[in-house]
Parts: structure tokens; C-alpha cells; sequence
């Protein structure tokens, strides 16, 4: 790698780390003041480490003797252990519905388990002071948290005692007392020509007004001002040159507010001051009628003005391309032994040209590369390292996004308007809700920074044995970088409003990837950049099984480019057409909504609200679990404060029947393996055999702790942005009263309306009267299809009109998550439940070699594509 280039990233990541923790001190000073510290008693706190690894003992005992008895016997204890370290997303899982043998699912399974603690580490990662607590081990890490807490509720108890008798107690992270001046100084390594490089942030990030309640700057006297690019905050965070170029951190209230700025508001709707209030008083005198903005009502001019285009017939079946797996086969292959390559070398490099993927997540298996040289970690982090500069090397010379604005192309604005109008004859998933993309602010198109974001972006140890890393990393060593050149495009998926999506192979390694890619110069037009940049940092720092993998970025002067894992089992607004009536059981909604509140949960522990949850954004995986897609109308805000709720030790069971957890089927019970019964579709098959054998006694079960819920719901974050889609607009965003975190509960619970009833609950004629109804009419539950009440209670609760009494605003997930609608739902083992329904895959290796896209479309070739094949057209939009 580029030295310069690492210097960048490690400049970018410091800054990051030193405004995270400046906001710890002062932030930690303040809650000191707040809270009452209470330690609790020794023993009091079973660290998660000490849980996972009592769990490991207890089902080995039970478990081991047969599955590692068979390993021993062919003296295979290594690869026993090898198995077990295998990435949780399984190979091909769909073979046995959950996928999972025994010996390799209790891994898995156990990994499940954690799956809640891995959600709780990217919260604590965040406010973790060292700038290399990501190397260390995740359990240390969560034990480093764990033991660093300490804080207990007065005696007045918590504020929502009554809900569930819990006991708030705070994280308290450690280091979060370092010094000012150590902070400082290493804000004052970061270079100044990185800090000039990422003045295109500012333009591009200053997209959204924001409540400046809690803003963080760094200011030195001078007139820069550049937004910091990390996703800790750049909404808030603002970094000042002063004359000399070095930042300095500081407090300050008088951020940027961009309200006012906003030329693009007004093609589309009125400012957001305005026009909900008014339109609502008037709403009155009209009938029930909003008095928007004619272009609102028309997705055609929607298109033109930032609401993403897309056939309004939500109805309208597309069929959906599927594939069979991640890995390209060729027809004579034989599918269960997928052999090397068969050599043929388009380019390389002899390595790279034997690599194959093989199964969702390229398991380990085939290739000369298998575990090759370096350790999981570090090809992993180089993996991570390299990728990040692959936009780098483009160096400040050839400016990403912006600079090939003025030049003629041949992607005309115009064919791509008349594109992005007729997607009719795709036979990819078509979306058929329109999305608003609309910021309260408009964006200049200066160069966009060659930063690629944090370096850590791909630090992903378990992942560490996925070839699609390995693949990328090959190119990227024998290239210097990747572009699109080295990707064969084998399939149009779809596209959306600000780009197209590509079933791609990886030129020789039969790795399949989606490839996002998007037009600098449309973008640019059309006041989009940010929206690219948005979806583009939130995905590097996303690590989560219901959520994509991005694994290589890259812009070339006419394109940006994302490398993202493809998911290619069609959307669930697909899936719920085909589906008896259009809508699905309560019980296959119940696993779809509970998935997607994991991702969400995940995301707002990250600081980001995902504000366009929609089934069309929801991506079925090989599986048959959810990928939750596109997030360039994400909302990711400064500050998320992660707090503890510790969980009675007591848990009654609501029977009556008994004490010991094992007996109740809605168990929470970190240590009960009993499955539920009532929800057969959820239980893990590991489980439901050893469960039978296995009981708990009942004085170990009486010493056992319930683990405590996390809380981390970006409470602070606020946006007066009109984004998002029509029929799951919250209210508040209607009105432009401004929005938070809550707006995701109030699509979930759209979302999940929809899964069970076949439509959306305020959906009217035209979008004016689905935005009146939204705002004022009263949730109508349909008495067909029957729908059970803990299935409208939640609903009921998650459509609450008033953010502050909407189910989740206050808690979040953890609060939904207890809803009766979920009973016996684990939530740890979610990832090992069987879904609702397997997507059927075809062979992309016969499609692609039937109707490769090269061959399909006709000549208007782009320069980086001339070497991927003369023929071949970007549809763009
Ligand atoms: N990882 C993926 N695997 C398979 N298909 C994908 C993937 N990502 C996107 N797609 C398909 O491509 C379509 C367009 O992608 P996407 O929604 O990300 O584009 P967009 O321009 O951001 O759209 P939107 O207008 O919704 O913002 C999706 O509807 C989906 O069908």
C-alpha cells in the first residue's frame, strides 16, 4: 500500500477517535453529575466473557462427547476446532434448512448466542478510548466493558420501573478521563493537506439541519470549516483550520445551520418550516386534502426533484433474478466440490486466477489461497486496509466525484431521466414505492475527498476465512487497485434512484459481489453526492449478518463504485406477492420484523436511523435471512449513549408453574436451552435435540444472572430532511417538526402492517392523501385477514402518531423487543432459526453464460469498461 495513503487513513481515524473521546470527557463529566454511581457487589457482575464461556461448557458436556467423539475418532481434533471458528453465515445452509450439522452448528449456534453482545461491542467499540481497542479480542473487550461499569439506580429506582423491573446501570468506558492535551495532540497530527482533502465533506455533510444541541467542533481561528468523516458524528462535528492548519478541539454552539440554505427544498416541497403546518390547517378546510406541492403528488416529477422514481403500481410483479450462491459455477461443475479455477487467466495473475468462492461467504475449501500466510486477523485488516485505498490512489489529482462534472459524457442526463422512468422492462426486483430523498439543504460539487474512511473498515476477524476478501485483496496487491476492469458484469439486479446495481464476478475468481455503481455526473446534477457518500460510510462501518458486507469501494472520474455482497433471493416485496393474498402468516412476519429490528437495533447503536425501512429495501438472503439494503437516506447522528438495564434476577414465570427458567417456553434465560414450542420455526435445531436431555438444576439456575438489555438509541439525533417514502413517512417528518429515532419505529410498525395485511395502513389515492392520513387519520386494523391482538397491540404501539409515546423512542429495540408479539423469539439465536420460506436460486453460471450482459447490450462502451467487454452498455438509470 501507498505509505501516503496510509498516512491519510491513519490521519482520518485519529481524528475520528479524538473527537469521540473529547465528547466521552465532557459528556462523562456530565452524566457523572447526573447519575449516581453505585457499585454493585463483588459477584454482582457476571462478565459476558464468563457467560459465553460457562454456555461453551455447558453444551460441550452435553454435546461434545458425540460430535467431537466422531472428530477424534478420525483424529481430526484441529479441524473440530477449525470448524468451530467457521464464520456463522453458513456455507450452504439452505441444504438443511438452518444449515447446521451438529458439530458445526453448535459453533454457530453458540456465535448466535452472542450475536446480542456483538451488537453491544459495536456500541462500546464507539466509545472506547484506544485507537486500537478494535484489535483486541471481543471477549476482552466486552469483559474490559463489562468490568468498567459500575452504576447502579437510586433507590428511587429507574425511571421506567414499573415497565419490566429493571435497574438502569451505566457503561462507563474506559479512558473516558484522558486528558485534553492528549487529545489534542493527536488531532494536531493529523496533516493538513488530509484536512483540505476532506473539505468536500463539508459541503456534502452539511446536508442535514440538525439539532445543535450537543455539538462538538474543533476550531481554531480561520474560515475552514470541513466536517469531520467519521461516523461518529460528522452532523455535529465540525473541524476549523485555524492559520496555521492545525484543529483544535473545542465546544461550540454555533455549527453551521443549513435551514435556510436550502435551494433544494423548494423545487420539491415547501420549506420544511412551512409547508406541513399549513398545509395541515388547511388540510382541515379542505376536506382531509394536504396542500403540497403539485411535484409531490407525481413521481414523475418526483424523479426530477429528489423523490426516487419508481413505478408508482406497487402491485406490479417483476419476476427476480436468483442465483444459486455467491460463487459462479460453471455448468460442468460439480456443485457440492467446487474444484480451482480452471486456470484460464484474463489477467491475474496465476493466483488470483485459481481463487474460487465457494458458499455464501466463500468458506475455505478450494484455492491455493486456502488459510494461506497471513493470520485471520491480518488478512482480514489487510484485506480492510487495502480496499480503503483503492480510492486513495486516485490521489487529489483525479478528483472523485465532482471534477469530471463540467466534461461532455455520453451518460447524458436526459437518457438517464428517460431511464430512470421506464424501468419497465428490467427483470430485476423493481421497487415500487418511491422514496423522498429531499435535505434541508443543498450540496455544492466541489472535489470530493479521496478518503475512503476508516482503515478498519475492513477489520472483520471472522470473516477472515471469506475468499471474496482474499479475492479482492489479490487484485488489489497485483493491480495496486481495483477498478471495473476487474469485474465481468453478469446481470442487471435493479436500480434505484441513484444508481444500478450489477451481478458481478470478479474477473477469474468466480466471486460473485453486487456491484453499486452510480454516475459522478448524474449525481452531481441532480444534488445527490451526499447521498452516494452517506450510503457509502455507512457501509464500511456496518459488520452485522442482517446487514451488507461492502467490500471494496472505488471511484473512477465518471463512476463511483460500491463492491457489496450480493444477496440473491429477490426483495420481500417480491416474496410477500407471492405469498397467499399478498401477505404473509403472522408467524413468517413475526421472524421478518424480528430481523429487521436486529438490524435496526445494530444501526442505531452505531448512530445511524435508517429512516427508509420499506420491503423493498429488505433483500433475502440464500438462507432465507434478511439483508437489509440502501442506505443513502440514512440519517447518522453525533451521539449515542449506551446504557445498561439490568434485568431482575428474578424471573417469574408468568404461569406460575415454576421457578426453574427451563420450564417456561418464553425463556430468557441466558443459560436455558429449552426451545420454545409455541414458535417451532424458531427453534433451533441444535437445541431441540439437546434441549430434551438437558435441564438445568435448580440452584444453578437460581444463581444465574440474566443478562442485562443494552440500550443505545440515538436520541439526540435530529433532522428536519423530507426523506423517506410516501406510505412510511412519520408524521414528523410530515410536518416537518423534525425527526429522530423513532421514524424507524414508525416504519417498522408500517412495515410489519404491511407483511401482515398485503398494503400500508394510510395509503390513499394520490401521495397528497396518503401524507393527510398519515398525519391525521386514525389506524384502521382490516378484519380479514384475522390477525391475532398481540400482532395490533404491537402495531398499534409502533404507529403512535406522537414520537414521544411511540413504542422504542424511549429504549429502543430493547423495548419493542419485549413486546408479547415476540414471545418466544431468541433473539441470540435468531441467525440459526429456520425462515419462513428458502428463495429458489438459479445457477448464475448457466444464466451468465446464456445471456452474459455483454453480449445482451449494444455498444456505448465507458473508457474503464472497455476491458470488461466492447459491447457493454450501463444502463445507468
Ligand atoms: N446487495 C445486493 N444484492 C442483490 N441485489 C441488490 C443488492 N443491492 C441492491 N440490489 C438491487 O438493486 C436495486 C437497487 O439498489 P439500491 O436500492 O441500493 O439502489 P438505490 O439507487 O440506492 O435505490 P433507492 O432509490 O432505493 O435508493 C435494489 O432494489 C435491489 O433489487
Amino acid at each position: 500500500m501507498n505509505p501516503v495513503n496510509m498516512d491519510k487513513i491513519a490521519g482520518s481515524s485519529e481524528i475520528v477517535e479524538a473527537m469521540e473521546e473529547f465528547y466521552s470527557e465532557s459528556k462523562m463529566d456530565e452524566l457523572a453529575g447526573k447519575r449516581r454511581m453505585l457499585k454493585l457487589k463483588p459477584g454482582q457482575i457476571c462478565s459476558i466473557e464468563d457467560d459465553i464461556n460457562k454456555l461453551f461448557e455447558a453444551i460441550d458436556i452435553r454435546t461434545m462427547g458425540r460430535s467431537r467423539g466422531l472428530m477424534e475418532q478420525v483424529g481430526k481434533d484441529s479441524l473440530w476446532k477449525s470448524a468451530m471458528k467457521r464464520p456463522m453465515r453458513p456455507g450452504s445452509s439452505q441444504a438443511s434448512g438452518i444449515g447446521i450439522s451438529e458439530s458445526v452448528s453448535l459453533k454457530q449456534a453458540l456465535r448466535g448466542l452472542c450475536l446480542s453482545q456483538a451488537s453491544e461491542m459495536a456500541a462500546m467499540k464507539r466509545l472506547s478510548k484506544q485507537a486500537d481497542s478494535s484489535r483486541s479480542s471481543e471477549a476482552g473487550t466486552i469483559k474490559r466493558l463489562y468490568t468498567a461499569v459500575v452504576v447502579e439506580a437510586s433507590e428511587s429506582g429507574p425511571p421506567d420501573a414499573g415497565k419490566g423491573n429493571l435497574v438502569e446501570i451505566s457503561l462507563v468506558p474506559e479512558g473516558s478521563t484522558s486528558n485534553f492535551s492528549e487529545k489534542t495532540s493527536e488531532s494536531e497530527k493529523f496533516p493538513k493537506q488530509e484536512l483540505l482533502n476532506q473539505q468536500a465533506h463539508s459541503s456534502t455533510l452539511l446536508v442535514e439541519e440538525s439539532t445543535p444541541k450537543e455539538e462538538m467542533t474543533k476550531i481554531l481561528p480561520g474560515d475552514e470549516t470541513v466536517p469531520l468523516p467519521t461516523h461518529g458524528g460528522y452532523e455535529f462535528s465540525m473541524l476549523r483550520l485555524g492559520w496555521n492548519g492545525k484543529p483544535k478541539l473545542t465546544h461550540s454552539s454555533s455549527i453551521t445551520h443549513t435551514k435556510e440554505k436550502l435551494p433544494v427544498v423548494d423545487e420539491i416541497i415547501p420549506t420544511s418550516g412551512e409547508f406541513p403546518v399549513k398545509s395541515l390547517e388547511r388540510d382541515k378546510e379542505q376536506k382531509g386534502k394536504l396542500d403540497f406541492a403539485s411535484s409531490l403528488s407525481s413521481d414523475n416529477s418526483a424523479s426530477n426533484n429528489g423523490i426516487k422514481s419508481a413505478n408508482s403500481s406497487r402491485h406490479v410483479m417483476r419476476p427476480v433474478f436468483r442465483n444459486k450462491n455467491f460463487l459462479k459455477k460453471n455448468a460442468k461443475q460439480d456443485s457440492t466440490s467446487i474444484p480451482c479455477d480452471s486456470g484460464v487467466d484474463h489477467g491475474l495473475g496465476p493466483s488470483t486466477s485459481k481463487m474460487v468462492c465457494e458458499g455464501p461467504k466463500c468458506t475455505p475449501g478450494c484455492g491455493n489461497i486456502e488459510k494461506e500466510k497471513s493470520s485471520p486477523t491480518s488478512s482480514s485488516a489487510n484485506a480492510g486496509s487495502e480496499v480503503s485505498s483503492i480510492a486513495m490512489d486516485l490521489g487529489p489529482d483525479k478528483p472523485a466525484l465532482s471534477s469530471s462534472f463540467g466534461n461532455s459524457t455520453r451518460y447524458m442526463v436526459s437518457k438517464a431521466d428517460e431511464k430512470s422512468r421506464s424501468r419497465e422492462k428490467g427483470e430485476f426486483s423493481q421497487s415500487s414505492k418511491s422514496s423522498i430523498g429531499e435535505y434541508s439543504s443543498s450540496t455544492s460539487n466541489s472535489e470530493e475527498s479521496t478518503l475512503s474512511g476508516s482503515s478498519r473498515s475492513g477489520y472483520r476477524p471472522h470473516m477472515s476465512k471469506d475468499l471474496r476478501w482474499e479475492a479482492i485483496r489479490h487484485v488489489q496487491k497485483q493491480h495496486g487497485s481495483i477498478g471495473l476492469r476487474h469485474f465481468k458484469l453478469l446481470k442487471k439486479l435493479g436500480s434505484g434512484d441513484i444508481g444500478t446495481v450489477y451481478l458481478s464476478e470478479l474477473t477469474s475468481t468466480n466471486c460473485l459481489f453486487a456491484l453499486k455503481i452510480m454516475d459522478n455526473e448524474f449525481l452531481g446534477n441532480r444534488k445527490k453526492l451526499h447521498r452516494a457518500q452517506t450510503e457509502r460510510e455507512i457501509l464500511q462501518i456496518l459488520d452485522h449478518p442482517f446487514l451488507p458486507t461492502l467490500f471494496a469501494h472505488f471511484t473512477t472520474d465518471r463512476f463511483t463504485c460500491l463492491v457489496m455482497e450480493h444477496c440473491p433471493g429477490g426483495d420481500l416485496h417480491v416474496l410477500r406477492q407471492k405469498q397467499p393474498n399478498k401477505s404473509f402468516s403472522e408467524q413468517a412476519a413475526r421472524f421478518y420484523v424480528a430481523e429487521v429490528l436486529l438490524a435496526l437495533e445494530y444501526l442505531h447503536m452505531l448512530g445511524v436511523v435508517y429512516r427508509d425501512l420499506k420491503p423493498e429495501n429488505i433483500l433475502v438472503r440464500e438462507d432465507g435471512h434478511i439483508m437489509l439494503s440502501d442506505f443513502d437516506l440514512s440519517l447518522r447522528c453525533a451521539v449515542v449513549n449506551p446504557t445498561l438495564l439490568k434485568s431482575s434476577p428474578v424471573i417469574e414465570s408468568p404461569k406460575g408453574e415454576s421457578s426453574n427458567p427451563c420450564t417456561d417456553s418464553s425463556c430468557i434465560h441466558p443459560f436455558c436451552l429449552q426451545p420454545s414450542w409455541q414458535v417451532p420455526c424458531f427453534t433451533p435445531r441444535l437445541l431441540s435435540t439437546t434441549a430434551k436431555t438437558r435441564k438445568l438444576k435448580p440452584d444453578l439456575a437460581a444463581q444465574v444472572t440474566p443478562l442485562p438489555q443494552l440500550v443505545v438509541e440515538p436520541t439526540t439525533a435530529r433532522s428536519n430532511s423530507f426523506v423517506g417514502t410516501h406510505e412510511y413517512l412519520a408524521p414528523e417528518i410530515i410536518k416537518g417538526e423534525g425527526h429522530g429515532s423513532a421514524v424507524d419505529w414508525w416504519t417498522l410498525g408500517i412495515f410489519m402492517y404491511e407483511l401482515v395485511y398485503g398494503r400500508t395502513p394510510f395509503k390513499g389515492p394520490t401521495n397528497e392523501d396518503t401524507l393527510s392520513n398519515v398525519v391525521s387519520r386514525s389506524l384502521k386494523f382490516p378484519s380479514i385477514p384475522g390477525v391475532g391482538s398481540h400482532t395490533r397491540g404491537l402495531i398499534r404501539g409502533l404507529l403512535v402518531k406522537d414520537p414521544v409515546n411511540r413504542l422504542g423512542s424511549v429504549k429502543g429495540a430493547a423495548e419493542i423487543k419485549q413486546h408479547p408479539f415476540f414471545e418466544g423469539i431468541n433473539w441470540a439465536l435468531i441467525r440459526c432459526a429456520i425462515p419462513p420460506e428458502m428463495p429458489k436460486i438459479c445457477d448464475v453460471g448457466n444464466f451468465a453464460a446464456e445471456t452474459p450482459l455483454q453480449n445482451k447490450e449494444s455498444a456505448r462502451c465507458p473508457e474503464e469498461c472497455k476491458s470488461i467487454g466492447e459491447n457493454l452498455e450501463f444502463e445507468m438509470f
